[in-house]
């Protein structure tokens, strides 16, 4: 397949796989800052760029208005992600967030929001060596502005902005296959309302199964399990990074989260995030920590349907507590929360709970990327300990 943008990129390329002569670590150097091309990029005529300040109420929904319309899609068109506005306000601003990273674009007549890009920055460990890079997301196009090489421009602008803050890698997944994935991984699911489920169409009565045998099949204890399990709160921080910086070590690409980035992206924030704790009823320490982000789907096409409330599991660290009970009880929590399905990908340890736990295999893959970073081999998902929104 000829990708001719992305052959012009620092990226692996095709080409290049097996040549394990290639070091692994940034592929081209940084380019003086004086040298970074201070214009944004021209678009089509009829288009502006906007930076799109999440702050804002307005400009806030007019991004949520086009992703509610316009964003990933699987592949039978029976989902749509739905970011929330308040999940978005959370994506977006992490410590050391950059507002000229919110890219929009505009029809100059009718100020209508028809393309959206964004980065935020984060540490993120390679093997031994910690990179500043940013995390690319949101990358949409209009349905009706679609293939006229509108996301190579975009793209190219976010670059272009993120080299003016002295930052050459960026981090991103997708569904597509592009030059080059660094690893793969798989979507599991696991049913907690299968009725809903076999309504739209997702899930199939299994052979010989009625329904209310599935839904048996499918039930959870009302209450969670573990002693000393609890909602995480503001002051467990400097207890859950020290745990969750001691288990990312074991992979090979992980965040480098620091107790600002932890309060962030881990304390609870209702309809956004919600993590748990283990605190040992003998000794209050800190021995497990569970964590799962909110992301509902709108249903396309279904008649008794609009919205599918989905939990994907976000970060999980297990010393103590057994791994399989531990997300059992997560499962248990979101089943609480009323959501319909719980998610989650073959990435860290979750291999070891999926199957037990009555999780099934998605069709979608998840490729994971680098920009501007070698690896010397492609990763195992396991190998992943990093969780992109
Ligand atoms: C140092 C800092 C560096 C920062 C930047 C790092 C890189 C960040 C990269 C971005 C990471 C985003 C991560 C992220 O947001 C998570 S992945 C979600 C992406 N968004 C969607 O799928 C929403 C629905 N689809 C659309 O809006 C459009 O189809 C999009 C906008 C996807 C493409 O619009 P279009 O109208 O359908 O297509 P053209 O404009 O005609 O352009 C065609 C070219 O775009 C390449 N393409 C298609 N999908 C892509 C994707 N998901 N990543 C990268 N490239 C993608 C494609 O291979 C082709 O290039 P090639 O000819 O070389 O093959
Ligand atoms: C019921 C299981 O499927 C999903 O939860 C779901 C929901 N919405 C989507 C929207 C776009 C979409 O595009 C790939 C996929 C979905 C999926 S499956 C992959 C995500 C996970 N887990």
């Amino acid at each position: 397949k000829r990708h001719k943008f992305w052959e012009t990129q620092p990226v692996g390329q095709f080409k290049d796989l097996g040549d394990s002569s290639l070091p692994e670590g940034p592929i081209e150097p940084p380019t003086p800052l004086s040298e970074v091309k201070q214009e944004a990029y021209n678009l089509p005529s009829q288009y502006e760029w906007t930076t799109c300040d999440m702050d804002s109420e307005d400009m806030c929904n007019e991004v949520y208005v086009l992703l509610t319309n316009n964003y990933v899609e699987d592949d039978e068109n029976m989902f749509r992600f739905n970011y929330s506005k308040e999940f978005l306000r959370w994506a977006l601003r992490p410590p050391g967030f950059y507002r000229s990273w919110h890219i929009g674009v505009r029809v100059k007549t009718s100020k209508k929001l028809v393309a959206f890009i964004t980065g935020v920055p984060a540490r993120i460990r390679v093997r031994d060596t910690v990179v500043m890079m940013a995390e690319i997301n949101f990358l949409c196009v209009h349905k009706k502005l679609r293939s006229k090489r509108l996301a190579p421009v975009m793209i190219k602008e976010v670059t272009r902005r993120v080299h003016m803050e002295n930052i050459w890698q960026a981090a991103y997944t997708a569904g597509v296959v592009l030059p080059t994935p660094v690893s793969t991984c798989q979507y599991w699911h696991r049913s907690l309302n299968p009725k809903k489920l076999i309504d739209v169409g997702f899930s199939r009565l299994g052979a010989r199964m009625t329904m209310s045998r599935t839904i048996k099949l499918y039930k959870l204890p009302d209450q969670t399990v573990t002693p000393g399990f609890r909602k995480m709160e503001p002051h467990d921080v400097p207890a859950v990074t020290r745990l969750l910086r001691n288990y990312l070590k074991q992979f090979v690409v992980a965040p480098d989260f620091d107790e600002n980035d932890v309060e962030h992206w881990l304390l609870s924030k209702e309809g956004v995030i919600d993590s748990y704790l283990v605190e040992s009823p003998q000794t209050h320490e800190i021995t497990d920590f569970c964590s799962f982000y909110t992301l509902p789907s709108s249903i396309l096409g279904n008649q008794n349907h609009t919205t599918l409330k989905a939990a994907y599991s976000y970060y999980n660290v297990s010393t103590k507590t057994p791994l399989i009970q531990l997300m059992n009880d997560a499962l248990i929590v979101a089943k609480q929360k009323d959501f319909d399905v719980f998610n989650a990908l073959d990435v860290m340890q979750n291999d070891s709970f999926l199957k037990e736990l009555k999780f099934g295999p998605g069709d979608g893959k998840l490729h994971y990327y680098l920009y501007n970073y070698r690896t010397k081999h492609v990763l195992r998902s396991s190998e992943l300990g990093l969780v992109l929104l």
